[in-house]
């Protein structure tokens, strides 16, 4: 058979965006020929930096190369500024937009030898909430004002909780073929705040659940729960949970909160997952505490980037790459500060290399 030859974007963005999206590229490049797999990298731009040379953060360039030439695509982290700034606006939310990436799909897990083990992915919807930007600002009565749109939409919710449904499956199914697991039945577990916001989330509480009792997830448990007691559960015993859908900005705040569970923001990885094109993407940003020192932990982006392979239907590959990080994880010899060690982002890549 002959190799599969793919086209991969790189975005590094600013900040560790910029240390860690080579660790990515080495590892495609270090796969070993029995994948038969060869790549060809594009370097594009996007982010503040970006922004600030050019005026656009996210140049048209980019989006038309990922989507013209493109296979697939890594992108690192950008910063954001806090304060509102004439003329920017997030890069990484405009490309989920403008790619229709609907899907990010965040597994947090320990290694198997963990003494408090996690094994669980999160759904978060990628392209609306109130994630659409719609805000306006105005003096009232009571001084300035400030609105923004919280967006729900019947298909968004039933996409991604379809999504959802087919993780849950397909991890099953991985179980069933023997896999140790601490999970024994797929459950996915619809979050949202439908208590409050009765239209919205419960537009998307009701979608979700409609969606998950197609005839395709009969054999998967749903549940659901208000995000506040979600947060309040997951941190006591994150073990009773296997996928977890949410709309945009729950989704974000609890990936964040589990990476907490699992020892870094360093480890968690992401997809931002379209119809047949994936980006993988670490799901920490662009780090300005420790940017610059050599010393970002790279292990989230080599994740986000098997992550982006198995959305390639490569999985023989992307397994390749999660044994080789568990193992480097599991000696817990070279480790980031982050983890507790001293080891560089270069030291920690070349370990993980030698696994491979
Ligand atoms: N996908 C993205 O582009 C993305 C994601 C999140 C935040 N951001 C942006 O990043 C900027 C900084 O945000 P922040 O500081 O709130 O969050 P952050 O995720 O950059 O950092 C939070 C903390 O985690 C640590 N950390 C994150 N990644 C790490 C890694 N790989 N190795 C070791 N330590 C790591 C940081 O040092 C920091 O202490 C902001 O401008 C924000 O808008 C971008
Ligand atoms: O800072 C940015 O430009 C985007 C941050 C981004 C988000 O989705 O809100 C980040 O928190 C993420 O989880 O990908």
């Amino acid at each position: 058979m002959a190799a599969r030859t793919l086209r991969i974007g790189l975005i590094p963005g600013d900040g560790i965006g910029r240390e860690v999206i080579p660790a990515g590229r080495r590892i495609l490049e270090a796969l070993p020929a029995s994948f038969k797999l060869k790549f060809s990298f594009v370097d594009l731009d996007a982010g503040f930096e970006t922004f600030k040379q050019t005026g656009a953060a996210l140049p048209d360039k980019t989006v038309d190369t990922l989507k013209n030439e493109c296979d697939g695509a890594l992108f690192g982290a950008v910063s954001s500024p806090s304060v509102k700034t004439e003329g920017y606006s997030s890069p990484i939310v405009a490309l989920r937009k403008r790619l229709a990436l609907y899907a990010n799909v965040r597994p947090v897990r320990t290694v198997a030898t963990a003494k408090s083990p996690v094994d669980l992915v999160i759904v978060r919807e990628n392209t609306e909430d109130l994630y659409v930007k719609e805000e306006k600002t105005y003096d009232g009565p009571d001084g300035k004002v400030a609105e923004a749109i919280k967006r729900i939409t019947e298909k968004a919710s039933f996409n991604i909780a379809q999504m959802a449904g087919d993780i849950a499956v397909r991890r099953q199914r991985v179980r069933d073929s023997g896999a140790p697991s601490i999970h024994k039945q797929p459950l996915v577990t619809v979050t949202h705040k439908s208590n409050v916001l009765s239209q919205t989330d419960g537009l998307f509480r009701e979608t979700a659940r409609k969606a998950l009792a197609q005839d395709a997830y009969k054999n998967v448990k749903v549940e659901e729960q208000i995000v506040d007691s979600m947060v309040y559960k997951l941190f006591r015993q994150p073990s009773d949970y296997d996928v977890i859908v949410a709309p945009n900005l729950y989704g974000d705040i609890l990936s964040d909160g589990a990476a907490a569970l699992v020892g870094s923001l360093g480890l968690v990885p992401s997809a931002n997952v379209g119809k047949g094109f994936a980006i993988g993407e670490p799901c920490h940003g662009s780090a300005p505490d420790i940017e610059g020192k050599g010393i970002a932990n790279p292990i989230a982006t080599l994740r986000s980037t098997a992550l982006m392979l198995e959305f390639m239907n490569e999985e023989a590959a992307a397994a390749a790459i999660y044994a080789a990080v568990d193992a480097n994880l599991e000696e817990g010899k070279l480790l980031t500060p982050d983890m507790g060690g001293s080891a560089k982002t270069d030291e920690v890549v070349e370990d993980i290399l030698k696994r491979l």
